[in-house]
């Protein structure tokens, strides 16, 4: 195999390829950007318009997704798997991905849309060439763009798989994506209803991609991840790649869940209390007139909507941040 098709070695090691550009058999150009960064390229005849970033790693400790796109590179390399789209793979965190941990100071995931340029240490460097590596991908006028950014969670879920789509003023949710997205295995969506600094919003609002936070089962060590059923996503994974995809029936979400944010809990103080159980799971429902938190100066926060339900609780982020999220069900009824 291609060295550069081991792109996942070179990160764990910390090392540069000593050849930043190589080609596999079937003409596919493979071009190391910089650590944990490499671009593939069919040859021009084979390209069929889509321009598709693959992302994972952002958080180190979450390692399905990491295996994920090192089985989808190292097929590349062997000519086994023949792109007809342009990619970018992305190893967010290489320095938390060595350690195996979520991120070493800052959460990069809280860093972007200019949110990097207000801070400083290595993990707001990253957001920024994470930030300039995505926006000189996806530069290239009139062709698909599509990011699927990969997760895995810190708790277990009542729904195993679910995306997370960004929200920008005056742009809809497409129903196509949703549609690709259930074909992919994903069995929820939450669609985002305001502006955020994560990494898919990033791309979403800034380079006009169609783009997609991906949360594929419970966060573990690399070699531990049999519990994390990858299996339809990887299938269509190469589809996308190849250029193979069946067609969609457009109105077909299958019984996709879909939810809407009705507020995000956001941790103030020190004070900050979260009324849960340390092992609740991603998508428990809350009744009206639970105290879900308390925080400085009396405040609570007291759930209000029907049919609540929680994800990602996290009491221990830092002052500022969010340690929740409240969502309740929608309608497609205001997709494109
Ligand atoms: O399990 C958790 O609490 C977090 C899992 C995770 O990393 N989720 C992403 C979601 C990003 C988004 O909001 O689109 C994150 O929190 O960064
Ligand atoms: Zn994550």
């Amino acid at each position: 195999m291609l060295a550069l098709g081991k792109l996942l070695e070179l990160t764990l090691a910390g090392r540069e390829p000593a050849e930043k550009t190589q080609l596999t058999v079937e003409g596919v150009r493979m071009r190391w950007l910089s650590e944990g960064a490499l671009e593939v390229r069919p040859p021009e005849a084979r390209d069929n318009g889509l321009d598709l970033l693959l992302s994972a790693g952002i958080h180190g400790n979450e390692t399905a997704p990491i295996e994920l796109l090192d089985r989808l590179l190292h097929d590349i390399a062997r000519g086994d798997l023949k792109p007809r789209a342009r990619i970018l793979f992305l190893f967010g965190n290489p320095e938390a991905i060595r350690k195996g941990e979520r991120f070493i100071e800052q959460d990069v995931n809280r860093l972007f849309n200019g949110r990097h340029e207000q801070s400083s240490g290595s993990e707001a460097l990253r957001a920024c060439e994470l930030e300039r590596l995505a926006a000189s991908f996806f530069s290239v006028p009139d062709r698909q763009r599509l990011h699927y950014d990969l997760h895995t969670a810190i708790r277990g879920s009542k729904i195993e798989q679910f995306a997370l789509y960004p929200w920008k003023e005056g742009r809809q949710h497409s129903r196509l994506e949703l549609a690709r997205l259930r074909a992919a295995g994903m069995e929820a969506v939450l669609l985002q209803n305001k502006p955020s600094i994560v990494f898919s919003s990033y791309t979403y609002d800034k380079l006009g991609a169609e783009s997609f936070t991906l949360e594929l089962g419970k966060a573990r060590p690399f070699g531990q991840n049999a519990g994390v059923n990858v299996s339809l996503l990887e299938t269509r994974l190469k589809q996308i790649i190849e250029g193979t995809e069946p067609e969609m029936a457009e109105h077909g979400l299958d019984g996709l869940q879909l939810f809407s944010v009705a507020r995000e809990i956001i941790k103030h103080s020190d004070s900050f209390r979260l009324n849960l159980p340390a092992d609740i799971e991603n998508f428990s429902e809350l009744d009206v007139g639970y105290v879900l938190a308390e925080d400085l100066a009396n405040t609570r926060w007291i759930i209000e909507e029907q049919g609540a339900r929680i994800i990602f609780p996290n009491p221990k982020v830092k002052n500022g941040l969010r340690a929740g999220i409240l969502i309740v069900p929608t309608t497609d009824e205001n997709l494109a």
